[in-house]
């Protein structure tokens, strides 16, 4: 007997838009899996409703003549040891034992999601203990927890509702909690409580609407494990007693039969799976329909077209060569490409630079170059060489590539994200985790890892840095933090460091010494570096090749020095520098900002270098 629902875990945690609901429902509903829900809920609460009423009788009626009596046309599937119609029982008991398992999951996910939600509103040390309790009660296999509380409170409908009905309290809390976690972190939450908006109403507005799609869904994919349950409840005998009939009883007396008449015991069976099936259908649709997205879903997407490999010559000189990138975003239809077509080369020790308004594709394209965009979104390329090696395979850029790759990325190119605050795990020292990377991809013992550890730390300007290695990321500053960073990405050899706007989260001095610090590292280790910022001054500081992105292309390649004479050619570029605010404005203008999409059509987009 098992009792809880089956959805992924990871899809348990999107909170999701009702916009984009509405959209999905359609869909959802007319897919395969829907209709079957659809029609299999029909027949279901067709016998739910009415069979009591028009099979009541003859499931009651005993004709003494016909005893545990084969298939006739009188009976189509023969008649139980006590002479009553099979058929007629079975239909008869679906209301019984659909409404049963209603109220148990009911009863469960009621009580699951509000002991769940209690260390929301709980000060530290109640919710500490409910989390702690959730999870005894959760580690107490469900089946024993059922037969005690049937006996407890005694065998019957009653008992057995309270028995499945409390059996599944554990999985809602854990659940509830779990998703309730997973949004009271958000800063939307942290802002509402900044005004003083108290727990409760918090719960309410802010953490329920987010978690109650996968609440629907779980709870109605575990009434069809609730079903199953009953069936086995009944079966041991402890669920609904005689002359009242579920599925399960009509399990448990056809059984002893079953050489005599298979169907006494087939029927109820498949009963139990119908209704499993439709429930489990139900839960389906409703996942697909709130956007709870599933692998089915995903699998019967139009094909992406996979690029030939370029066969044009690679530059020596060039650490970084991207050939026909685009990245695509599955939506309803096929798909949708944020990037798309996107070439560039950065040179060996060169630092180049990307901007581009918000949403141009900036931080795709480089998380696709470093083999870090994943599922559902998918990067294909004709080609993207990073020293020496292809990353493209098949013409995807696989987000898990083999290990040697992996190995190759992970020691010869570094990453820089841009909020220092969320890129090192708070519950760790920050040297430990710096010198984790030399350990994994340098085969480095602990001595000589911490060694290197400490000395990055000194290159990147942390003092004492053996004081600060033992320090959590909160008790650095952002810029410090930011810096730890650096530090673990020059724990390997880098040929490219890829900074996606290191210094947006910044200060302006902080940003300075960053910025600073990555012109160092490029001078000195010869080190590569391709630089994302919608900062046009941040960029022309250090970098000496710009790409101007935009709508997911690469529009012009220009250098630093053509782009600050104003030698741009592309006029989206040349709008981009205007839109920069200078000293010499008069006093009073507005500042300049860049038009209005309109202005820059599809057609213009033809990229010039
Ligand atoms: N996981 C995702 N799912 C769907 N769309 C995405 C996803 N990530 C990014 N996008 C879309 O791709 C486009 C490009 O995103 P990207 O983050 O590369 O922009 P950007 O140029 O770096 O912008 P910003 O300067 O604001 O960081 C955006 O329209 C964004 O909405």
């Amino acid at each position: 007997m098992s009792i809880g629902p089956a959805v992924a875990a990871e899809s348990l945690e999107q909170p999701l838009a009702s916009g984009q609901n509405r959209r999905r429902v359609r869909p959802a509903v007319l897919s395969p899996i829907g209709l079957g829900a659809i029609a299999g809920s029909l027949v279901l609460a067709f016998f739910v409703a009415f069979g009591p009423l028009i099979w009541g009788e003859a499931a009651t009626v005993a004709d003494l003549t016909q005893l545990s009596a084969p298939p006739s046309p009188e009976h189509p599937l023969g008649t139980d040891a006590g002479g009553r119609d099979v058929l007629a029982r079975v239909l008869t008991a679906a209301q019984l034992s659909v409404l049963m398992a209603l109220a148990a999951t009911f009863l469960g996910v009621t009580l699951g999601v509000l002991v769940g939600f209690l260390p929301t509103i709980l000060p530290r040390r109640g919710a500490r203990f409910v989390v702690s309790a959730t999870g005894i009660a959760l580690a107490f296999p469900a089946l024993l927890l059922t037969i005690v509380v049937s006996i407890v409170v005694g065998t019957g409908i009653l008992g057995a509702v309270l028995a499945i009905g409390f059996a599944m309290v554990p999985f809602f809390a854990r659940l509830a909690q779990t998703l309730a976690a997973s949004v009271s972190g958000r800063d939307y939450v942290l802002a509402a409580r900044v005004l003083g908006v108290g727990r409760f109403r918090i719960l309410l507005r802010h953490v329920l609407p987010n978690v109650r799609d996968p609440l629907i869904v779980n709870a109605s994919i575990g009434a069809g494990g609730a079903l199953v349950a009953f069936a086995g409840l009944s079966f041991l005998g402890l669920g609904v007693q005689a002359p009242q009939f579920d599925w399960g009883r009509l399990l448990n007396e056809g059984l002893s039969k079953i050489y005599v008449n298979p169907a006494t015991a087939l029927a109820p069976g498949i009963a139990v799976v119908f209704a499993g099936v439709v429930f489990t259908l139900i839960g389906e649709t409703l996942a697909q329909a709130l956007g709870v997205e599933n692998a089915t879903r995903a699998r019967h997407r139009r094909p992406l077209e996979r690029p030939a490999p370029s066969d044009e010559p690679v530059d020596p000189d060039a650490v970084l060569t991207v050939r026909g990138l685009r990245i695509s975003v599955p939506a309803e239809d096929g798909w949708t490409h944020p990037v798309d077509g996107v070439d560039f080369d950065v040179m060996r020790g060169e630092i180049v630079g990307i901007v581009g308004e918000s949403g141009s594709g900036k931080s795709l394209t480089c998380m696709a170059v470093a083999a870090l965009v994943e599922e559902p979104l998918v990067a294909s390329a004709q080609s993207v060489r990073f020293d020496g090696r292809e990353v493209v395979r098949n013409g995807v850029i696989p987000s898990s590539p083999a290990a040697e790759l992996a190995h190759h990325l992970g020691t010869r190119m570094a990453f820089v994200f841009q909020d220092p605050s969320t890129s090192l795990n708070p519950a760790l020292h920050v040297g430990p985790q710096v010198a984790e990377i030399g350990r994994l991809h340098e085969n480095l013992s602990r001595r000589e890892a911490d060694e290197r550890m400490l000395d990055r730390l000194r290159a990147v300007q942390i003092d004492d840095p053996e004081r600060r290695a033992h320090q959590y990321p909160h008790e650095y500053s952002g810029g410090m933090r930011q810096r730890a960073m650096i530090a673990s990405g020059l724990m390997g050899e880098p040929a490219l460091i890829i900074a996606d706007e290191p210094t947006t989260a910044l200060d302006v001095t902080v940003q300075r010494e960053v910025l600073s610090l990555l012109n160092d590292i490029n001078r000195e280790k010869d080190v590569a570096i391709l630089l994302v910022s919608h900062d046009i001054a941040v960029v022309t500081s250090i970098c000496t090749r710009v790409l101007v992105m935009y709508r997911g292309r690469v529009v012009e390649d220009i250098t630093t020095d053509d782009l600050v004479a104003g030698r741009a050619v592309h006029p989206y570029t040349r709008a981009l520098v205007e839109s920069v605010p200078t000293m010499d404005a008069v006093p009073g203008s507005p500042f300049a900002t860049i038009a209005e999409r309109e202005r820059f059509p599809v057609e213009q987009l033809e990229p010039v270098s």
